[in-house]
């Protein structure tokens, strides 16, 4: 199997999940982006819508409070309709807190009015309107009084003849007989829609007393609608059940005025295209919007407003908001992911060089010849325990390896020069000769060679002598093989006696037959030599009183001459012949 590097088996699956994070993020983010994005935008729609309708709740809430709380007392108290001034403190006091309850009004069915009105744009501007203070079906305007209720008169106020029983909030009340609702009207002279209630009072024996009311511009709803702060390129409108609108976030217009008649403008004439087809779907629910290529969310929601009144609030928002929110999360979270695996993968890496690089050190002085790299090895190797624990058990059998070695260099070298003792002796009994401890002809040929080549390389003379024991078999007849022994042994010590140990050569060269080798030596010296022996010989029995006489061939060969042993040997062989065939006891040169 092959291996792997210790750096990319750790840094490789992180590389992998890598890969597979990144495309998975890609494409679960791809798919899953524009679902999320819908679902956010439809949250984000509903929060808002959520705050719009309580908005708009609040706000319509006092109108119908006031005109159900005052139809109550004077229904069941019509006496105080007896004196509409103490009326115009009460209705004062319930206009106070709300700046747009433009009118708390009541008529009574003689045709008196009394109202707390107020000014819908300019706030602080709230007097009393009554029409049956100085002249009867007179309308005036007065300064509020905290005690009589009704104060001076406001000069600058128009004064005019005003009937409250042919107006339409009370036309209409008497007509449908029931909490009423007016149509949203512009008010005449402010830049504001206003709506009203009002209610038939009848006393308890059900006999009308007359029409209470109340009205409210309906210019905040506009304001809040603006002031909300929405995601860019998105659209609010309140509207009724037709698309006539009452707010926009837009700030435009809600109504116009041309040629002197006055409409509401209407989602489905809206200059803005987005709120003009949005117009084409009223329906409550989410819908979904394209409007020039760009795709809007689009919520409705239905506002019931106390008395059967119904109110439409829009939301519109581009889709490509939320998925570019999301598509940029998602962006970062991929990268995020992505850095966060390559910094790992580094890590990895590093750990790995951290783990590997002591481990690879191991190695190379494992597989070094030298047994010392291991034993030199720093201890501690590295901070990893493992790789310590290694590194100490490899110093520690490199540590006995060094040991068994050197033990076995020492056997060897004392199992070697046993053996270097024993060839020796080996060496010398095969070429020596048991008996008279002179060269045998092996020991001969190779002293011979040498000592030959040395002469004739020094250009020196050397003289072989062959000879031989005349009838020694008469000796071993005659006294034994032991006595023979002892013969052979006396002749070779005479012979020995008679050279130069260093330079001549003395040897046995078979049975009864011996070699005498002289070098650098004359002829004559040779020959004195010679007949020294064969005196010694003479006078001196070998064994059992037993004297001898010896044959020798003698060959002598100059300095220049380049004679091998071998005929050296051959021709002194020869002159041994002619000695013994001679007469023996002779020396023939
Ligand atoms: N004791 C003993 N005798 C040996 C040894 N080697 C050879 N001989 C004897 O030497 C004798 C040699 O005899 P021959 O070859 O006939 O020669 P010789 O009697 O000396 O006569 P010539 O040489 O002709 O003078 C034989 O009897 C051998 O057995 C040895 O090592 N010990």
């Amino acid at each position: 199997m092959k291996s792997v590097p210790l750096r990319w088996l750790i840094v490789t699956p992180f590389i992998v999940l890598t890969l597979i994070s990144g495309i998975t993020l890609y494409f679960v983010s791809t798919i899953t982006i524009s679902n999320i994005a819908n679902t956010v935008g439809i949250q984000y729609i509903k929060e808002v819508e959520g705050r719009i309708y309580d908005r708009v709740q609040n706000f319509m809430e006092p109108l119908s409070n006031i005109v159900d709380t005052n139809l109550h007392a004077f229904s069941h108290r019509p006496a105080l309709l007896d004196d509409l001034t103490p009326i115009a403190g009460r209705f004062y006091e319930q206009a106070t807190p709300y700046n747009q309850m433009t009118f708390i009004s009541t008529a009574t069915v003689d045709g008196r009015y009394v109202s707390s009105a107020q000014d819908p744009i300019n706030r602080g501007k709230h007097n009393i309107a009554a029409n049956f203070v100085h002249q009867p079906l007179t309308m005036e305007g007065f300064e509020y009084d905290p005690v009589n209720f009704i104060g001076p008169k406001i000069l600058s106020d128009a004064t005019f003849s005003y009937d409250p029983r042919t107006r339409p909030f009370y036309l209409d009340a008497i007509k449908e007989n029931k909490m009423t609702w007016s149509a949203i009207h512009p008010y005449y002279g402010y830049p504001t829609l206003g709506i009203g209630l009002s209610a038939p009072i009848y006393d308890q024996k059900g006999t009308l007393l007359g029409v209470t009311a109340t009205s409210i511009a309906l210019r905040e709803l506009d304001k809040y609608l603006e002031s909300l702060e929405l995601v860019e390129g998105a659209y609010i409108f309140l509207a009724e059940e037709n698309g006539a609108l009452i707010a926009t976030s837009e700030g435009g217009e809600l109504y116009r005025t041309t040629e002197g008649l006055t409409t509401r403008v209407n989602l489905n004439s809206h200059p803005n295209k987005v709120l003009q087809l949005a117009s084409g779907q009223l329906a409550t629910g989410t819908h979904q919007l394209n409007v020039d290529g760009q795709e809007y969310l689009y919520f409705v929601r239905a506002i019931s407003l106390n008395y059967g009144k119904k109110w439409l609030i829009g939301i519109l928002i581009p889709s490509a908001y939320h998925k570019s929110i999301l598509a940029e999360y998602t962006q970062s979270t991929i990268l995020i992911t992505l850095a966060l695996f390559l910094c790992t993968g580094l890590m990895g890496s590093l750990i790995a060089w951290y783990i590997g690089k002591p481990i690879h050190r191991l190695n190379e002085a494992a597989n070094n010849k030298n047994i010392t790299s291991i034993q030199q090895l720093p201890h501690p190797l590295s901070n990893i325990r493992e790789i310590n624990s290694l590194s100490q058990g490899l110093r520690s059998m490199a540590d006995n390896l060094f040991d068994i070695m050197q033990n076995l260099e020492k056997k060897v070298a004392e199992r070697t020069s046993v053996l270097q003792g024993e060839n020796d002796s080996l060496l010398e009994n095969s070429l020596t000769d048991e008996l008279t401890q002179l060269y045998n002809r092996r020991g001969l040929k190779q002293v011979l060679e040498q000592s030959l080549g040395k002469a004739q390389q020094h250009h020196q003379k050397i003289t072989l002598v062959l000879c031989d024991i005349d009838h020694f078999k008469q000796i071993n007849d005659e006294y034994g093989h032991t006595a023979g022994d002892l013969a052979l042994t006396a002749v070779a010590a005479n012979l020995k006696n008679h050279t130069r140990l260093a330079e001549d050569i003395v040897a046995r060269y078979g049975g009864e037959e011996f070699v005498l080798v002289f070098i650098n030596t004359e002829v004559t010296q040779v020959m004195q030599r010679l007949n020294s022996i064969r005196d010694h010989f003479k006078s001196n029995p070998v064994v059992h009183h037993q004297h001898i006489t010896m044959s020798f061939g003698v060959v002598h060969a100059n300095a220049d001459s380049a004679i091998s042993a071998k005929e050296l040997i051959e021709q002194a062989d020869k002159k041994l012949y002619e000695a013994k065939n001679s007469g023996r006891d002779k020396i023939v040169v």
